[in-house]
Protein backbone atom coordinates (compact mmCIF):
# COMPACT_ATOMS: atom_id res chain seq x y z
CA UNK A 1 0.00 0.00 0.00
CA UNK A 2 1.51 3.04 -1.40
CA UNK A 3 2.30 5.76 1.87
CA UNK A 4 3.49 9.69 2.67
CA UNK A 5 4.75 10.15 5.92
CA UNK A 6 5.42 13.55 7.07
CA UNK A 7 7.83 13.70 10.66
CA UNK A 8 8.00 17.01 11.68
CA UNK A 9 8.26 18.80 9.11
CA UNK A 10 9.08 22.71 10.17
CA UNK A 11 9.75 25.65 8.13
CA UNK A 12 11.10 28.82 9.56
CA UNK A 13 11.71 32.19 6.98
CA UNK A 14 13.80 33.85 8.74
CA UNK A 15 12.82 33.92 12.29
CA UNK A 16 9.05 33.43 11.18
CA UNK A 17 7.93 30.04 11.70
CA UNK A 18 5.44 29.05 8.80
CA UNK A 19 5.01 25.66 9.48
CA UNK A 20 6.08 23.86 13.27
CA UNK A 21 6.30 20.06 13.33
CA UNK A 22 3.72 18.62 10.69
CA UNK A 23 3.42 15.22 10.87
CA UNK A 24 1.01 12.77 9.13
CA UNK A 25 0.12 9.86 7.09
CA UNK A 26 -0.91 9.40 3.85
CA UNK A 27 -2.67 6.35 2.16
CA UNK A 28 -4.59 6.23 -1.30
CA UNK A 29 -7.25 8.37 -1.59
CA UNK A 30 -8.34 12.53 -1.25
CA UNK A 31 -7.31 14.51 1.74
CA UNK A 32 -8.16 18.41 1.94
CA UNK A 33 -5.97 20.65 3.50
CA UNK A 34 -7.61 23.41 5.07
CA UNK A 35 -7.12 26.59 6.67
CA UNK A 36 -7.47 30.38 6.18
CA UNK A 37 -5.12 32.51 4.16
CA UNK A 38 -1.48 32.38 5.49
CA UNK A 39 -2.02 29.09 7.55
CA UNK A 40 0.88 27.88 6.00
CA UNK A 41 -1.06 25.11 3.17
CA UNK A 42 0.98 26.94 0.01
CA UNK A 43 4.22 26.36 1.92
CA UNK A 44 3.62 22.69 2.85
CA UNK A 45 2.88 22.04 -1.00
CA UNK A 46 6.05 23.46 -1.85
CA UNK A 47 7.98 21.02 0.49
CA UNK A 48 5.98 18.49 -0.32
CA UNK A 49 6.95 18.74 -4.30
CA UNK A 50 10.25 19.15 -3.15
CA UNK A 51 10.50 22.98 -4.65
CA UNK A 52 11.14 24.07 -1.11
CA UNK A 53 13.50 22.83 1.36
CA UNK A 54 12.20 22.01 4.75
CA UNK A 55 14.28 23.71 8.17
CA UNK A 56 13.24 20.46 9.69
CA UNK A 57 11.49 16.92 9.04
CA UNK A 58 11.83 13.70 6.73
CA UNK A 59 9.05 12.98 4.04
CA UNK A 60 8.92 9.30 3.40
CA UNK A 61 7.07 7.98 0.24
CA UNK A 62 7.08 4.04 0.72
CA UNK A 63 9.45 4.33 3.37
CA UNK A 64 12.41 5.82 1.21
CA UNK A 65 13.57 9.67 2.34
CA UNK A 66 12.54 11.69 -0.70
CA UNK A 67 15.09 14.07 -0.94
CA UNK A 68 17.43 11.05 -1.21
CA UNK A 69 15.14 9.77 -3.71
CA UNK A 70 15.80 12.84 -6.01
CA UNK A 71 14.24 13.06 -9.55
CA UNK A 72 12.66 9.54 -8.59
CA UNK A 73 10.67 11.54 -6.42
CA UNK A 74 9.89 14.25 -8.85
CA UNK A 75 8.49 11.20 -11.47
CA UNK A 76 5.76 10.23 -8.85
CA UNK A 77 4.06 14.15 -8.26
CA UNK A 78 1.75 15.47 -10.33
CA UNK A 79 1.35 19.12 -8.99
CA UNK A 80 -1.19 21.90 -10.21
CA UNK A 81 -0.15 25.39 -8.66
CA UNK A 82 -2.75 28.04 -6.90
CA UNK A 83 -2.34 30.21 -10.40
CA UNK A 84 -1.32 28.19 -13.07
CA UNK A 85 0.56 29.95 -15.85
CA UNK A 86 -0.41 29.09 -19.55
CA UNK A 87 0.90 30.65 -22.53
CA UNK A 88 -2.36 32.01 -24.55
CA UNK A 89 -1.15 31.18 -27.35
CA UNK A 90 -0.28 27.57 -27.48
CA UNK A 91 -2.72 25.72 -28.42
CA UNK A 92 -4.04 22.78 -25.52
CA UNK A 93 -1.85 20.03 -28.04
CA UNK A 94 1.20 21.99 -27.70
CA UNK A 95 0.85 22.59 -24.05
CA UNK A 96 0.62 19.37 -23.13
CA UNK A 97 3.52 18.48 -25.76
CA UNK A 98 5.51 21.06 -23.73
CA UNK A 99 4.79 20.04 -20.73
CA UNK A 100 5.77 15.98 -22.10
CA UNK A 101 9.44 17.21 -22.64
CA UNK A 102 9.60 19.43 -19.33
CA UNK A 103 8.20 16.42 -17.12
CA UNK A 104 10.54 13.82 -19.44
CA UNK A 105 7.14 11.71 -20.15
CA UNK A 106 8.41 8.74 -21.81
CA UNK A 107 5.00 7.85 -24.09
CA UNK A 108 3.84 11.54 -24.63
CA UNK A 109 1.43 10.45 -27.14
CA UNK A 110 -0.75 8.06 -25.73
CA UNK A 111 -0.08 10.15 -22.55
CA UNK A 112 -1.76 13.37 -23.50
CA UNK A 113 -4.56 11.41 -25.75
CA UNK A 114 -5.82 9.69 -22.09
CA UNK A 115 -5.35 13.07 -20.25
CA UNK A 116 -7.58 14.72 -22.41
CA UNK A 117 -9.93 12.58 -22.44
CA UNK A 118 -10.27 12.09 -18.84
CA UNK A 119 -10.54 15.85 -18.28
CA UNK A 120 -13.14 15.78 -21.13
CA UNK A 121 -10.86 18.49 -23.82
CA UNK A 122 -10.22 16.03 -26.35
CA UNK A 123 -12.39 17.85 -28.63
CA UNK A 124 -10.46 21.41 -27.89
CA UNK A 125 -6.89 19.99 -28.42
CA UNK A 126 -6.03 22.49 -31.30
CA UNK A 127 -7.35 25.61 -29.35
CA UNK A 128 -5.44 28.49 -28.25
CA UNK A 129 -5.24 28.52 -24.66
CA UNK A 130 -6.61 32.10 -24.58
CA UNK A 131 -9.49 31.06 -25.64
CA UNK A 132 -10.60 28.25 -23.39
CA UNK A 133 -13.38 29.39 -20.55
CA UNK A 134 -12.18 29.50 -16.71
CA UNK A 135 -13.06 25.97 -16.13
CA UNK A 136 -11.86 24.59 -19.31
CA UNK A 137 -8.47 26.21 -18.08
CA UNK A 138 -8.46 24.71 -14.57
CA UNK A 139 -9.09 20.73 -16.46
CA UNK A 140 -6.30 21.91 -18.78
CA UNK A 141 -4.25 22.25 -15.21
CA UNK A 142 -5.36 18.71 -13.99
CA UNK A 143 -4.46 17.17 -17.49
CA UNK A 144 -0.84 18.51 -17.54
CA UNK A 145 -0.66 17.19 -13.45
CA UNK A 146 -1.77 13.40 -14.63
CA UNK A 147 0.59 13.45 -17.87
CA UNK A 148 3.08 11.39 -15.92
CA UNK A 149 0.09 8.88 -14.09
CA UNK A 150 1.62 10.56 -10.46
CA UNK A 151 1.60 8.59 -7.44
CA UNK A 152 1.33 11.97 -5.61
CA UNK A 153 -1.16 14.40 -6.99
CA UNK A 154 -1.18 18.03 -5.41
CA UNK A 155 -3.67 20.67 -5.89
CA UNK A 156 -3.35 24.09 -4.64
CA UNK A 157 -6.90 26.10 -4.36
CA UNK A 158 -7.95 24.49 -7.45
CA UNK A 159 -11.46 25.86 -7.12
CA UNK A 160 -10.63 29.55 -7.47
CA UNK A 161 -12.47 31.07 -10.44
CA UNK A 162 -14.70 28.11 -11.08
CA UNK A 163 -18.86 28.90 -11.37
CA UNK A 164 -21.06 26.40 -9.47
CA UNK A 165 -21.35 24.01 -12.32
CA UNK A 166 -17.66 23.81 -12.67
CA UNK A 167 -16.98 23.33 -9.08
CA UNK A 168 -19.29 19.82 -8.98
CA UNK A 169 -17.76 18.20 -12.11
CA UNK A 170 -14.15 19.20 -10.60
CA UNK A 171 -14.70 17.24 -7.43
CA UNK A 172 -16.40 14.53 -9.11
CA UNK A 173 -13.04 14.17 -11.73
CA UNK A 174 -10.81 14.35 -8.14
CA UNK A 175 -13.07 11.41 -6.90
CA UNK A 176 -12.15 9.46 -10.36
CA UNK A 177 -8.52 10.25 -9.78
CA UNK A 178 -8.31 9.30 -6.21
CA UNK A 179 -8.02 5.14 -7.17
CA UNK A 180 -4.57 4.36 -6.89
CA UNK A 181 -3.18 7.94 -5.86
CA UNK A 182 -3.00 10.38 -3.22
CA UNK A 183 -4.95 13.21 -3.83
CA UNK A 184 -4.25 16.34 -1.54
CA UNK A 185 -6.44 19.37 -2.63
CA UNK A 186 -5.79 22.49 -0.81
CA UNK A 187 -8.11 25.02 -0.03
CA UNK A 188 -9.98 27.70 2.40
CA UNK A 189 -12.98 26.75 0.92
CA UNK A 190 -14.81 24.09 3.13
CA UNK A 191 -17.62 22.87 0.59
CA UNK A 192 -14.54 21.87 -2.10
CA UNK A 193 -13.39 19.18 0.60
CA UNK A 194 -16.31 18.23 2.78
CA UNK A 195 -17.90 15.47 0.51
CA UNK A 196 -14.69 14.18 -1.60
CA UNK A 197 -12.08 14.15 1.33
CA UNK A 198 -11.44 10.87 3.21
CA UNK A 199 -9.80 12.72 5.60
CA UNK A 200 -9.39 16.81 6.15
CA UNK A 201 -5.51 18.04 7.22
CA UNK A 202 -6.85 21.09 9.62
CA UNK A 203 -3.81 23.63 9.62
CA UNK A 204 -3.90 26.92 11.68
CA UNK A 205 -1.09 28.89 12.30
CA UNK A 206 1.55 26.47 10.84
CA UNK A 207 0.37 23.97 12.84
CA UNK A 208 -1.63 21.28 12.16
CA UNK A 209 -4.57 21.03 14.57
CA UNK A 210 -6.04 18.21 13.58
CA UNK A 211 -6.37 15.24 11.07
CA UNK A 212 -9.63 12.86 10.56
CA UNK A 213 -12.25 11.86 8.78
CA UNK A 214 -14.93 14.60 8.11
CA UNK A 215 -17.47 12.99 10.34
CA UNK A 216 -14.72 12.57 12.80
CA UNK A 217 -14.42 16.11 12.90
CA UNK A 218 -17.60 16.81 13.00
CA UNK A 219 -17.83 14.78 16.17
CA UNK A 220 -15.25 16.58 17.72
CA UNK A 221 -17.72 19.91 18.22
CA UNK A 222 -21.09 17.56 18.73
CA UNK A 223 -22.80 19.67 21.51
CA UNK A 224 -21.40 22.59 20.73
CA UNK A 225 -23.64 23.77 17.92
CA UNK A 226 -26.79 25.70 18.84
CA UNK A 227 -30.12 27.84 17.27
CA UNK A 228 -31.02 30.62 18.33
CA UNK A 229 -33.92 32.62 17.54
CA UNK A 230 -33.44 36.34 17.83
CA UNK A 231 -35.04 39.66 16.98
CA UNK A 232 -32.86 42.53 15.07
CA UNK A 233 -31.22 43.87 18.26
CA UNK A 234 -30.19 40.86 20.15
CA UNK A 235 -28.99 39.24 16.87
CA UNK A 236 -26.44 42.33 16.19
CA UNK A 237 -25.42 41.76 19.84
CA UNK A 238 -25.06 38.10 19.52
CA UNK A 239 -22.92 38.38 16.60
CA UNK A 240 -20.26 40.72 18.48
CA UNK A 241 -20.28 38.23 21.17
CA UNK A 242 -20.47 34.75 19.57
CA UNK A 243 -19.23 32.58 17.11
CA UNK A 244 -22.13 32.71 14.31
CA UNK A 245 -21.67 30.50 11.64
CA UNK A 246 -24.84 31.20 10.20
CA UNK A 247 -27.75 33.98 10.04
CA UNK A 248 -31.26 32.94 8.86
CA UNK A 249 -33.95 35.86 8.63
CA UNK A 250 -37.40 34.75 8.60
CA UNK A 251 -40.77 36.45 9.00
CA UNK A 252 -39.10 39.49 10.84
CA UNK A 253 -36.88 37.72 13.57
CA UNK A 254 -33.67 35.55 12.41
CA UNK A 255 -32.52 32.66 13.50
CA UNK A 256 -28.78 32.09 14.43
CA UNK A 257 -26.20 29.31 14.40
CA UNK A 258 -23.84 29.24 17.19
CA UNK A 259 -20.76 27.87 17.86
CA UNK A 260 -19.97 27.36 21.88
CA UNK A 261 -18.52 25.35 24.56
CA UNK A 262 -21.48 25.60 26.56
CA UNK A 263 -25.40 26.45 25.81
CA UNK A 264 -25.07 30.20 24.81
CA UNK A 265 -28.55 31.49 25.63
CA UNK A 266 -31.81 29.99 27.38
CA UNK A 267 -34.03 29.84 24.02
CA UNK A 268 -30.71 28.06 22.32
CA UNK A 269 -31.29 24.17 20.80
CA UNK A 270 -28.58 22.02 19.83
CA UNK A 271 -28.19 20.86 16.56
CA UNK A 272 -25.75 18.36 14.77
CA UNK A 273 -22.84 19.95 13.58
CA UNK A 274 -21.20 20.21 10.06
CA UNK A 275 -17.62 21.29 9.21
CA UNK A 276 -18.17 25.17 8.16
CA UNK A 277 -19.13 25.46 12.23
CA UNK A 278 -15.85 23.56 13.25
CA UNK A 279 -13.73 25.88 10.41
CA UNK A 280 -15.18 28.34 12.44
CA UNK A 281 -14.36 27.07 15.91
CA UNK A 282 -11.25 26.27 14.74
CA UNK A 283 -9.68 29.59 13.39
CA UNK A 284 -12.51 32.80 14.85
CA UNK A 285 -12.92 34.23 17.65
CA UNK A 286 -15.76 36.51 17.54
CA UNK A 287 -15.34 40.47 17.26
CA UNK A 288 -12.00 39.44 15.93
CA UNK A 289 -12.05 38.06 12.47
CA UNK A 290 -9.18 35.62 11.50
CA UNK A 291 -7.63 34.13 14.90
N1 LIG B 1 8.99 33.54 1.05
C1 LIG B 1 8.44 33.95 2.21
N2 LIG B 1 9.11 34.75 3.05
C2 LIG B 1 8.57 35.16 4.22
N3 LIG B 1 7.34 34.80 4.65
C3 LIG B 1 6.62 34.01 3.86
C4 LIG B 1 7.12 33.54 2.60
N4 LIG B 1 6.16 32.75 2.04
C5 LIG B 1 5.13 32.73 2.91
N5 LIG B 1 5.39 33.47 4.00
C6 LIG B 1 4.52 33.64 5.17
O1 LIG B 1 4.29 32.36 5.72
C7 LIG B 1 2.92 32.20 6.09
C8 LIG B 1 2.29 31.02 5.37
O2 LIG B 1 2.20 31.33 3.99
P1 LIG B 1 1.55 30.34 2.93
O3 LIG B 1 1.59 30.99 1.59
O4 LIG B 1 2.18 29.01 3.07
O5 LIG B 1 0.06 30.26 3.47
P2 LIG B 1 -1.24 29.69 2.74
O6 LIG B 1 -1.99 28.93 3.76
O7 LIG B 1 -0.86 28.98 1.52
O8 LIG B 1 -2.02 30.99 2.37
P3 LIG B 1 -2.65 31.40 0.95
O9 LIG B 1 -3.88 30.58 0.83
O10 LIG B 1 -2.91 32.86 1.17
O11 LIG B 1 -1.60 31.12 -0.07
C9 LIG B 1 2.25 33.53 5.79
O12 LIG B 1 2.22 34.29 6.99
C10 LIG B 1 3.17 34.18 4.78
O13 LIG B 1 3.11 35.58 4.91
Amino acid sequence: MMKLELESITKFYGKYPALQNVSAVLTEGVYGLLGPNGAGKTTLINILIGILPASGGVIHLDGENTVQMGGRYFDQIGYMPQYPQFYANFTVQEFLDYMCQVKGVANAKESIDAALVFVNLEENRSKRIGALSGGMRQRLGIAQAILNDPKLLVLDEPTAGLDPGERIRFRNLISRLAKGRIILLATHIVSDVEYIAKEILLLRRGTLVMQGTPRELEQSIQGKVWEVSANEADMALMVDTYCVSNIKQQDGSYLLRIVDDGKPLRGARPVPPNLDDLFLHTFFQPSEGQS
